[in-house]
């Protein structure tokens, strides 16, 4: 495999070049993070799977600047986060990409538009308001948007996250277990629209997930195992998806 996982001709939204973050210190040490190079391309739908403890999630919370690194660099488009200071990581993260959490992570006292739009708000930024529409409308949250995170059931909570995430165009949305607290049912729904959201309306989504089938609504999976890139399908089923991971010995 090339060391630098990416496609010719396409816009690199994020990418990771030699990678590596290690957890504690000395013999405690873990190298979660083992000198990572993959690239995600802008207008794609990527999933990051691998057995447990692989290092799915250290390498989300790295692409996104959550946590910081030991070695190796992160660029959110042509911007290198590995060298921006704490202030200006903040504002990129406010400004530029979205976030979806397994957990919903609503604030309980806020409605839905209020939580959907509180982004925008804190950035100071006027929310558009066609833009709004149609994303309400297409997650069919219309008649929710007055009610609070326990008015509405964990599907319509993650649809409402996932309003909050693109509200502002992010140049990337990260999807952490997203379909991990809900129900097939609803799971199918939320995968529907970030599929959507890439296809439709142009958005880049790279989403960690256990879940196959969940993966198999990505246009390309990233096979992670040790740390280390361990291949990658394109146009995943799950059956594929399963296969690589029973090669991968999860
Ligand atoms: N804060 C931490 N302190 C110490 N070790 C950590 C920390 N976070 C993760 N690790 C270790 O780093 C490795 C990679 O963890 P990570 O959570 O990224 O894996 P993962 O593939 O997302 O796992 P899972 O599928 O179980 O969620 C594991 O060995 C884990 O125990």
């Amino acid at each position: 495999m090339s060391a630098l996982v990416s496609e010719v001709g396409t816009r690199t939204a994020a990418a990771a070049n030699n990678l590596v973050k290690v957890y504690g210190k000395g013999d405690t040490a873990v190298r979660a993070l083992d000198g990572v190079n993959v690239a995600f391309q802008a207008g794609r739908f990527t999933a990051i799977m691998g057995p447990s403890g692989s290092g799915k999630s250290t390498l989300m919370h790295c692409l996104a600047g959550l946590d910081n690194v030991n070695s190796g660099a992160v660029h959110i488009g042509q911007t290198e986060i590995t060298r921006l200071n704490d202030r200006d990581l903040t504002k990129l993260r406010r400004d530029r990409i979205g976030f979806v959490f397994q957990a919903f992570n609503l604030l309980p006292t806020l409605t839905a538009e209020q939580n959907i739009l509180l982004g925008l708000e804190l950035a100071g930024r006027k929310p558009d308001r066609q833009w709004f529409n149609t994303i309400v409308d297409v997650l069919g949250l219309r008649d929710r948007l007055s009610h609070r995170p326990t008015e509405l059931s964990g599907g319509q909570q993650q649809r409402v996250a996932c309003a909050r995430a693109l509200v502002a165009r992010p140049e990337v949305i990260f999807a952490d277990e997203p379909t991990g607290n809900l129900d097939s049912r609803s799971g199918a729904e939320v995968l529907d629209f970030l599929r959507m959201s890439v296809r439709k309306l142009g958005q880049t989504v790279i989403m960690v997930t256990h879940d196959p089938v969940a993966a198999s609504y990505a246009d390309r999976v990233v096979l992670l195992a040790d740390g280390r890139l361990a291949g990658e399908i394109h146009e995943p089923t799950a059956q594929s998806v399963i296969s690589a991971l029973t090669r991968l010995g999860a």
